[in-house]
């Protein structure tokens, strides 16, 4: 299911945080949007799964423009901050996302097996969230946002606060997903994460300043490193556009 993004502004407090973005995602890839704290890939998130309205512009997936509430079921998000039940079990909190997604139970149940094997939480199901390390946490949170077999899924900064050998884990699990057909929206700002996507797009002051296949926008830095792109674009004078 590709995502359209068409000349979407948004403001708060007569504040303009994104800046007129065009861009389309392609069916199956994993995209990330990279950029700065305060950059605005949580509000661009948050336009593009219908939480928020765009002032100006378009947001469509395939032929249906949003927001729109027949979408709701084949999106999946994951927020920064894990919405998960402390004193419920993982297991527990699983069956009350699915609740709410309403599959149907001995769906729920065997589809519970299924994401709890990717997530690598079958032997911590029993366990009380409150117990949970906090990766343990992150994972279960990408298991809750996957119950439903998402179309697109929506990972918003999922590896903040994880370590690198639990990263490589987490982004291994994107692409079994991936691998599955679902199209992959992943915000960061960890500039290594990058070459784990297909394409990126690098959102600086709430401008789209590249959007390109990973390969094509590392050849456009002398050194491989993406942060070179963030230095040409701050040095702009408007923090202008590279394109
Ligand atoms: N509901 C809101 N009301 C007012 N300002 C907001 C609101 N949501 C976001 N902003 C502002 O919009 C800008 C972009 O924020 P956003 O959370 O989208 O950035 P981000 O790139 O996701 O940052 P981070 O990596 O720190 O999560 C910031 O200046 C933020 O303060």
């Amino acid at each position: 299911m590709d995502i359209q993004v068409s000349h979407v502004s948004k403001s708060f407090n007569q504040k303009q945080v994104i800046k007129d973005i065009t861009l389309t995602i392609p069916t199956g890839e994993i995209c990330c949007l990279l950029g700065p704290s305060g950059s605005g890939k949580t509000t661009l998130i948050r336009l593009m799964i219908g939480a928020i309205t765009a002032d100006e512009g378009t947001i469509q997936f395939e032929d249906v423009q949003m927001p729109n509430m027949s979408m709701l079921k084949k999106i999946g998000f994951m927020p920064q901050n894990d919405a998960l039940y402390d004193d419920l079990s993982g297991e527990a909190n699983l069956y009350f996302f699915g609740g709410l997604y309403g599959i149907d139970k001995r769906e729920l149940k065997n589809r519970i097996n299924e994401v709890l094997a990717i997530v690598d939480l079958t032997d911590h199901r029993k366990k009380l969230v409150k117990h949970f390390s906090g990766g343990m946490k992150k994972r279960l949170s990408l298991a809750a946002s996957i119950l439903h077999s998402p179309k697109i899924l929506f990972l918003d900064e999922p590896t903040v606060g994880i370590d690198p050998v639990l990263r490589r884990t987490i982004w291994a699990q994107f692409e079994v997903i991936k691998n599955s057909g679902t199209t992959i929206i992943v915000s960061t700002h960890v500039m290594d994460e990058v070459t784990e996507c297909d394409k990126a797009a690098l959102i600086y002051n709430g401008s789209l300043i590249e959007y390109d296949t990973v390969t094509n926008l590392l050849d456009k830095t002398e050194n491989g490193r993406v942060e070179e792109l963030f230095f040409i674009a701050s040095s702009e004078p408007k923090g202008g556009v590279v394109r």
